[in-house]
């Protein structure tokens, strides 16, 4: 194994992982990684079946012995060319796809043992902050094979919490789990990633849940970073593997500026412009972050236009690029302000409009396909 090229700078906060990993000799795939990591919120891990994307959580979590390189938190060296530190040292939580509690132990005894296995001395969240965390009070005296899908995930993530880690790994933790049961479990995991100060990296084949939960993303092909960043501005750029995917998406933050009850809608503001949605749970003064999928805006040169589509933005064309799967599509990269929308157009449309790079013209969103 040839050693990593670039030497590990220390970072004095979040995760830093430089490393070079092979399973065997004679085995075709290898990881090779140089990443700095926000000591806050969810790094979302994407990429292909086969790409690393788990082999790259063992080897954070000590569980991999055929690597080389630097790994630290906050300074803390967990490997280093002169020492490693053991799975069982490394304040980590790991959530797997299937929740693996002890089938033998209650729910409440599973997280009694985790409390005990617990790294620091001052824990960051009480046993009774979990519980209510995740709703979780009423089945503690459950078996494991008592608990649905989603109640036995939700005590394992109650578990990784006890363990009071400085670092949360999430495995794909909804895969397993059909549709409604992930719809169930999901805000409960919105409440986990913004209430844990601590790095999350969450690997996910979703893009879904990407966008509902990441605020960075790091995508791997062939054990290979081949983009990281911010999920909004990578979700806003063109050629990409987001911009490919059917999903093709941006994420839109703005504060909610007023609700208007009359008509179960509020507004949202979004560089100075107005977006309307259906109301929620949201208030006036909170941020929300909407997803906009490509294939739900439309272009329009016409302001004055009467339409039922209610969001209009003022944009420019940033970009065009063909869709290299579907010759008859185009994705046209549009900014409202510094805010880039996706619009998935046919190109046809785009010859008629006589779209071009700098052009004003007015994107249409249906409020009902935004999504939150
Ligand atoms: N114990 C092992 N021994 C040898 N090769 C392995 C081992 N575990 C995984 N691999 C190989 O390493 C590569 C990366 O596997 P890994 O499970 O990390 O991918 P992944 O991105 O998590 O995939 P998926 O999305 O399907 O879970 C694959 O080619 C896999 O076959």
């Amino acid at each position: 194994m040839s050693k990593i090229q670039k030497p590990a700078t220390k970072s004095r906060n979040g995760l830093r992982v430089c490393l070079q990993q092979q399973y065997a000799s004679t085995s075709d795939f290898s990881l090779h990684l140089d990443l700095d990591i926000p000591s806050t919120g969810v790094t979302a891990i994407f990429g292909p079946s086969g790409s690393g994307k788990t082999t790259l959580l063992r080897c954070i979590a000590g569980l991999e012995d055929r690597l080389t390189g630097n790994i630290s938190l906050h300074d803390d060296e967990w490997l280093s060319p002169s020492s490693c530190l053991p799975p069982h040292k490394r304040p980590v939580g790991y959530v797997f796809q299937e929740a693996n509690l002890f089938p033998h132990l209650t729910a409440k005894s599973n997280l009694e043992f985790a409390c005990k296995r617990a790294t620091k001395v001052t824990p960051s969240i009480s046993y009774e902050e979990v519980i209510q965390l995740l709703n979780i009070a009423p089945i503690l005296s459950h078996y494991p094979s008592e608990l649905s899908g989603g109640e036995r995930q939700r005590v394992a993530i109650a578990r990784a919490l006890l363990i009071q880690p400085k670092l949360l790994l999430m495995d794909e933790p909804l895969t397993a789990l059909d549709e409604t049961l992930k719809q169930e479990i999901l805000p409960y995991l919105e409440k986990v990633c913004r209430q844990a100060n601590m790095p999350i990296l969450y690997v996910s084949h979703s893009l879904d849940e990407v966008i509902r939960l990441a605020d960075s993303m790091i995508v791997l092909d062939k054990g290979r970073v081949i983009e990281q960043g911010n999920t909004q501005d990578l979700l806003g750029q063109l050629g990409t593997a987001f911009s490919h995917h059917q999903g093709a998406s941006v994420v839109i933050s703005g504060k909610v500026s007023e609700r208007l009850e009359e008509w179960g809608l509020s507004r949202l503001e979004v560089n100075g412009q107005d977006i309307k949605i259906q109301s929620g749970e949201e208030k006036v003064g909170d941020t929300l972050r909407i997803r906009v999928q490509a294939k739900d805006v439309s272009l329009t040169l016409a302001e004055d236009e009467k339409s039922s589509i209610l969001n209009r933005l003022k944009v420019s064309v940033d970009d065009i690029a063909r869709d290299p799967k579907d010759q008859s599509m185009v994705l046209v990269r549009l900014l409202a302000g510094d805010t880039p929308i996706l619009a998935r157009i046919t190109r046809l449309s785009a010859h008629t409009l006589d779209l071009k790079k700098g052009q004003h013209t007015i994107a249409q969103i249906k409020s009902v396909a935004l999504l939150r």
